[in-house]
């Protein structure tokens, strides 16, 4: 068995048609004998070079619209022999069937087609690829004599190898390439079943696609492409890697603008930092907002008038948790908050974007990682357990001030109003359990991760080095007691905002009236373990 192979004949057969001429003129350049498809060949043809039919190789011709062009024994029985096996070599001969050694094949837009909108049922069936997929296989399972090429972005490697051997491809080439080919039969079968089972009961052919939201997949597939390999995981015993969906959107697909590798906590805490930039963003007339995170929970958050100001008061929050800590910015950065924000050391920052100054700014910084992220979809959540997985939606509850509940004589002020959602939406992304104290767009206090509902509320307090008197406390779940109440109470905070659902709850308002506190409930909760 030879290493190296000589291609001496191709079938073409591609829907993305891009350097297709170009690759196909180094084939006939080291004479190999180009067969191809319909429109593959016109394309080929146009071009000026010399094609054969695929009709001319199978004796039938295209037919069923393209659904049968390439399913034929000529061409499986030419990729899928083994050349040497002498039954092989007999059954091939006596059935004219000629080797090809080489596919360039890249399937039907599914993907694509299904997700134009409105796009009719039976056109979504029609790009289902059926020949391409099965020539994909063929010729990936008998590497050892066949190439298969499934990615436009290959052919600049081949066509230099090609040209280094004289239109012959390594058995090492063949096997990376045929790894590839299963990974992309697979990952296009995964797109049809979860597309299909997205649209529940089959509509007419003529009728609309309708992706209906499914409660959950009957089994999962994922299909997600390795990004980066991490220099490690959480430990520097673990190994990690980084997956993405290729949306280009969120944390996985986040461009990377200066200093050192991104780390698997960097990106833990950039997703953290982010999605707490984003659900402070349409808070306060869009006002900037600033997250410091460390180890996923926020020391400080803060809005602003400015993106340094947010920044500022975020800060000053905690400024001992902050130092080595990840920063999230829902909006561009300038070069006033970056002159600032560089006095600091931080692990990364994420933002929509940078302006030349903020850049030049932190450019001093060599080390500091600069991401600029694009916002995407909130995303499901998956947790694993021993044997198998926990998947659930995201947490999208979103609460505004007119829908909340006045439980106490008191009502809020509007100052305490404003700042009673200000730190609800800081504390659904703090760990259970957890009490945020926070006062004018700025978090004072932060109770995270606490086993006991009133330890997070002391442990808040304690957190603190700005005044907590006149704060508001948010918790993420209802005190079962009145104990966390007074705790916050104690502490300085006149207001206080919780979901509510207690059997308890008459005692816990009660305590709340007797303190002189506003509280309010939200009818749901934010655990987040
Ligand atoms: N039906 C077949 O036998 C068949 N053989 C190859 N194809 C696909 O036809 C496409 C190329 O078609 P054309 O050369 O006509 O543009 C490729 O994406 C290829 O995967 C087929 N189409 C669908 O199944």
């Amino acid at each position: 068995m030879s290493a190296e192979k000589k291609i001496r004949r191709a079938l073409l057969s591609v829907t993305d048609k891009t350097g297709l001429v170009e690759f196909a003129q180094t084939l006939a350049g080291f004479g190999v004998e180009l067969v191809s498809t319909g429109g593959t060949a016109r394309a080929l043809r146009d071009a000026g070079l010399t094609v054969k039919d695929i009709s001319d190789l199978t004796g039938f011709p295209e037919m069923l619209d393209g659904r049968v062009k390439t399913l034929h024994p000529k061409v499986h029985g030419g990729l899928l022999y083994i050349r040497g096996n002498a039954e092989h070599e007999a059954a091939v001969a006596e059935h004219q069937i000629q080797p090809i050694d080489m596919v360039v094949v890249n399937l039907y837009a599914f993907e694509k087609t299904a997700a134009q909108p409105g796009v009719a049922f039976g056109h979504l069936i029609e790009n289902i690829d059926i020949g391409g997929p099965s020539m994909v296989r063929s010729a990936a399972k008998n590497f050892e004599d066949v190439a298969i090429v499934t990615r436009v972005s290959d052919y600049p490697t081949l066509t230099e190898e090609l040209t280094a051997t004289g239109g012959s491809l390594g058995r090492e080439t063949r096997w990376r390439l045929a790894k590839q080919a299963f990974a992309t039969t697979a990952a296009y079968d995964t797109a049809i079943a979860n597309t299909l089972e997205q649209m529940g009961e089959a509509p007419l052919p003529a009728q609309p696609v309708e992706k209906k939201s499914i409660e959950f997949p009957s089994s999962l597939r994922i299909n997600l492409n390795l990004a980066q390999s991490l220099r490690y995981g959480e430990n520097p015993h673990q190994r990690a890697a980084l997956y993405s969906d290729g949306s280009g959107l969120g944390v996985a697909n986040a461009r990377q603008l200066q200093g050192k590798e991104l780390s698997f906590n960097n990106l833990v805490d950039l997703d953290a930092c982010w999605e707490l930039a984003q659900e402070l963003k349409p808070t306060d007339a869009d006002l900037p907002a600033v997250a410091i995170i460390k180890h996923t929970n926020p020391c400080g958050a803060a809005t602003g008038a400015t993106v340094l100001e947010a920044y500022q008061k975020a800060l000053a929050a905690d400024p001992v948790s902050a130092f080595g800590g990840v920063i999230g910015i829902n909006q561009p950065v300038d070069g006033a908050a970056a002159e600032e924000i560089a006095k600091l050391f931080v692990e990364a920052i994420a933002a929509p974007s940078f302006t030349p100054e903020a850049l030049e700014a932190f450019s001093r910084k060599k080390n500091l990682r600069l991401v600029e992220i694009h916002a995407a979809p909130a995303k499901p959540v998956v947790k694993q357990v021993s044997g198998g997985l926990l998947l659930q939606d995201a947490d999208t509850g979103r609460i505004e001030e007119n829908e909340l509940d006045v439980v106490t004589w008191r009502p809020p002020t509007a100052e305490e109003l404003r700042s009673l959602i200000f730190a609800w939406r800081v504390c659904k992304h703090v760990k259970s359990n957890a009490i945020v104290y926070a006062r004018d767009g700025q978090t004072i206090g932060i109770g995270a991760g606490q086993m006991s509902r009133v330890d997070a509320a002391k442990f808040g307090a304690q957190k603190a080095v700005l005044p907590l008197a006149g704060t508001v406390a948010a918790s993420d779940a209802f005190f079962p007691f009145p104990d966390g109440l007074e705790a916050v109470a104690a502490a300085g905070a006149t207001a206080v905002i919780q979901p509510g659902g207690s059997v308890k709850d008459q005692d816990v308002i009660a305590a709340a009236d007797r303190l002189g506190m506003a509280m309010v409930f939200t009818g749901i909760r934010h655990f987040r373990h």
